[in-house]
C-alpha cells in the first residue's frame, strides 16, 4: 500500500467534531472504493437499518432509566456501537447530499428555541395529546 493510501485508524482522545468525523468517513469509503455505493439513498436505507439494530437493543425490555442503571457494560458498549452506526450513517447521507450537518443542527436548536420558547410554553407541544 502506498504511503498516501495508508488509513488513519486512531482513536482520538480530543472532541471531536462533525467535519472530522465526515473527513474520516469519506477517507474510509474512498480507500475501500465504496465512494460509487454511497448515493443518498442507498445511504438512507443504511441508516434505517442501524436505527432497526438500535431500536432492537430496547425491544422488549419497558422502560429504561436515564444512565441505565442495572445494564451490564456489554450492553452499554453494544448501545455505543450502535448509536454510532446510525451517527456514521447520517453523516455520510448529509455530505452526499452536500450539506453541512453541523451548521444545520445548530439552526434547526435555534428554529426549535423559538418554537418552544422557555415562558410561555414550558411543556414541549409534543407532549401534549
Ligand atoms: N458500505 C459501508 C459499510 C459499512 N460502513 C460502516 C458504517 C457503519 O458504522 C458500519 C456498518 O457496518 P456493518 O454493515 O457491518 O454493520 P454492523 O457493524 O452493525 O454489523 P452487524 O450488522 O454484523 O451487527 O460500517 C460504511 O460506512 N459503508
Amino acid at each position: 500500500m502506498e504511503s498516501s493510501q495508508r488509513e488513519c485508524v486512531s482513536v482520538a482522545t480530543k472532541d471531536v467534531s462533525l467535519r472530522e468525523l465526515r473527513d474520516r468517513l469519506a477517507e474510509f469509503a474512498k480507500l475501500r472504493g465504496w465512494e460509487q455505493y454511497h448515493s443518498p439513498r442507498n445511504l438512507l436505507l443504511a441508516l434505517v437499518g442501524e436505527v432497526g439494530e438500535l431500536s432492537e437493543i430496547f425491544q422488549w425490555k419497558g422502560e429504561v432509566g436515564r444512565g441505565l442503571p442495572n445494564w451490564s457494560h456489554s450492553d452499554k458498549e453494544h448501545l455505543e456501537e450502535e448509536l454510532s452506526d446510525v451517527l456514521l450513517y447520517l453523516i455520510q447521507l448529509a455530505d452526499v447530499c452536500g450539506l453541512d450537518l453541523g451548521q444545520a443542527a445548530l439552526s434547526k436548536i435555534v428554529k426549535n428555541a423559538k418554537k418552544y420558547p422557555i415562558l410561555n410554553n414550558p411543556t414541549p407541544r409534543s407532549f401534549n395529546n
